[in-house]
């Protein structure tokens, strides 16, 4: 690509991308990459080192400010959803980010080699609506074997303020009734479905045949998803970020969504490491971490490897 730039850092590359929006590319020595928007500090592809793409991105989705990328994994800050008085999932996935080029020094990831720092400070207009001023740090990162790490770090300067958080993640699956979800079950969960309601999972690991909205509270730090067409098992591991939510539209919803195809919930499902339930509130000067990890494994790592005690001992 002439169009590309070769920044100081010899880590990443940054070039233009759809609708000449500014996006960054890593690539691991072993062949895996990723795909980074400026626009929301987005991730909009991770491959593995055969090519293989593991999210899903929607073939509509539109690429014009100021409607958010759908698929890949939206930023969802500060605002969860319609848990406060922004606008739904707050503002951080439709601004522009910039790459951050001088960041305070990193503890994780010393072993990653393709890495992006990206910031996003609130604009005038985002503090007059919002009052809190912010720096929001985000780490994308690729590890040796291919696995995709996102870190946050928020700082804060003025007033305290509180804010729920997700790593809004579309997982590309090969047909989710062949899906299996591991290590949420038995677990309390509001239902977005009916009312943000409380209630408990049940004890299988969940399957799915509908709509799904679910936010599960005080979730393990590792969750196990299951594609057995594509002998596939993603593995999401999670600091910080106690929620999880699980979310796949169904037909309806998806012939409602103008930047989704009406077939394209059959492959998709969205499980999004998460802070909801209890608002994570800051003072001046007060910094909050949360990182999420994804790694895709063949699907000889399977059921039983991941069974609910297993997982809560994190091991
Ligand atoms: O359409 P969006 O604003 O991107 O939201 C997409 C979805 O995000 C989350 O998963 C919420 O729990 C859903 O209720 C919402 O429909």
């Amino acid at each position: 690509m002439n169009n590309d730039k070769i920044l100081p850092s010899p880590s990443f590359t940054l070039s233009k991308g759809i609708n000449g929006l500014d996006k960054v590319l890593l690539r691991e020595s072993r062949g895996s990459s990723a795909e980074v928007y400026l626009y929301g500090g987005h991730v909009t592809s991770w491959k593995n080192d055969h090519g293989e793409e593991l999210l899903f991105l929607s073939s509509k989705a539109t690429f014009k400010p100021p409607k958010a990328i759908r698929g890949g994994i939206p930023i969802c800050f500060p605002q969860f959803g319609s848990h406060g008085t922004l606008d739904q999932h707050g503002f951080a996935r439709n601004r522009f980010w910039t790459i951050d080029d001088d960041p305070p020094p990193f503890p994780t990831n010393n072993l990653s080699k393709a890495f992006v720092d990206l910031i996003l400070k609130p604009s005038e207009e985002d503090i007059k609506n919002w009052n809190h001023s912010f720096e929001y740090r985000l780490r994308v990162a690729l590890g040796p074997g291919g696995d995709l790490m996102l870190t946050y770090r928020i700082r804060h300067a003025n007033s305290d303020f509180s804010f729920t958080f997700a790593y809004h993640t579309y997982l590309s699956v090969s047909d989710i009734s062949e899906v299996r979800l591991e290590g949420l079950e038995t677990l309390d969960y509001l239902d977005n479905l009916q009312n943000k309601e409380r209630f408990t999972e049940q004890g299988d690991a969940l399957t799915f045949e509908s709509e799904v909205d679910k936010i599960y509270l005080s979730t393990p730090t590792k969750i196990a998803i299951i594609d057995h067409e594509k002998k596939r098992t993603f593995v999401l591991r999670k600091d910080g970020l106690p929620d999880a939510v699980v979310w796949n539209p169904w037909d309806k919803k998806a012939k409602a969504m103008a930047d989704f195809g009406d077939d394209e919930y059959k492959h998709m499902l969205c499980v999004e490491a998460a802070n909801i339930e209890k608002a994570i509130t800051l003072k001046p000067g007060e910094e909050w971490k949360g990182r999420l990890e994804l790694s895709a494994v063949p699907s000889s790592y399977c059921s039983g490897q991941l069974d609910p005690q297993r997982v809560l001992q994190g091991s």
